[in-house]
């Protein structure tokens, strides 16, 4: 579905080198593949060449084959590292804003969709309620959930960091909801966290970006059995692919 080939990102003007060099990525259709690294080593900056928002100083993006800026656009649901909510709109003008820029059903089948997820996340209650009277994980969580409704043609979604400000029994729940509906979303999802458990629990494969010069990017394949559950975690093959992943990323930005 994505095809990454020698991607180069400089920032116009900064004497620094690179934020990454000559970078080589492939994402299928359906894959969850997540992102991880060091702060600062360019996973922002990665996503945000992917999503179009970046022009690469150098390399290659194409979305089913083609490399054009425009059709990736129309193909990808964006969410940043900050939720930017409409302030002036509610929870659920918010969340059908997606809709209002590009309607798949009838206006009243996307409500009752974005409902169901609103009472899944914990939001049914602040439907009517506006950002400013939202909490930050409250506002991530909706921010995420305008993230699926866009992303629900089975585009590309990518998400940085989307959970990094949720409480853990929220974090757990939203897990459990994406491991339970993932088959039916049929997305193609790119995850950047610092969240180790919640990269092997979620993801088929996990690309561990070092940036610089000399970029690298390992790939790591989450060969645990689907339909997953939370609590793998405590299950001996978990807890390997968590040392193992822990060790590559500690031997990454080890100088
Ligand atoms: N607008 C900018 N101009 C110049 N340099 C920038 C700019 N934005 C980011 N950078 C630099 O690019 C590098 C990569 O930043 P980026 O935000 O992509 O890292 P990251 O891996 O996503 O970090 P984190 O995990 O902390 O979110 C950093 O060294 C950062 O200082």
């Amino acid at each position: 579905m994505l095809s990454i080939q020698d991607l180069t990102y400089s920032f116009p003007e900064s004497i620094q080198p690179p934020v990454f060099a000559n970078l080589n990525m492939e994402i299928r259709q359906g894959e969850f593949v997540s992102v991880i690294g060091a702060s600062g080593c360019g996973k922002s900056t990665l996503f945000k060449t992917i999503a179009g928002l970046l022009d690469p100083t150098h390399g290659k993006i194409m979305i089913h084959s083609s490399p054009s800026a425009s059709t990736r656009l129309g193909q990808i649901a964006y969410m940043p590292q900050q939720d930017l909510l409409l302030p002036w709109r509610t929870v659920l003008d918010n969340c059908l804003l997606p809709w209002e820029i590009k309607p798949r059903f009838s206006k009243q089948q996307t409500i009752s969709h974005i409902r169901e997820m609103l009472s899944c996340f914990g939001l049914a209650d602040v439907e009517k309620a506006y950002p400013h009277e939202l909490s930050g994980g409250m506002k991530q969580r909706v921010a995420f959930l305008r993230t699926l409704v866009a992303g629900g043609g089975g585009g590309l979604m990518l998400l940085d960091e989307p959970f990094r400000a949720l409480d853990a029994m929220t974090k757990r729940e939203i897990h459990r909801w994406l491991l339970e509906l993932w088959d039916e979303l049929s997305q193609t999802v790119m995850l950047i966290t610092h969240d180790l458990e919640e990269a092997l629990l979620l993801s088929d494969r996990i690309y561990l970006l070092a940036g610089g010069v000399h970029s690298e990017l390992q790939e790591i394949i989450v060969d645990l059995p689907r339909p997953r559950h939370y609590k793998m975690n405590y299950e001996p093959q978990f807890i390997a692919l968590r040392e193992e992943l822990e060790r590559r990323l500690y031997a990454a930005h080890t100088f």
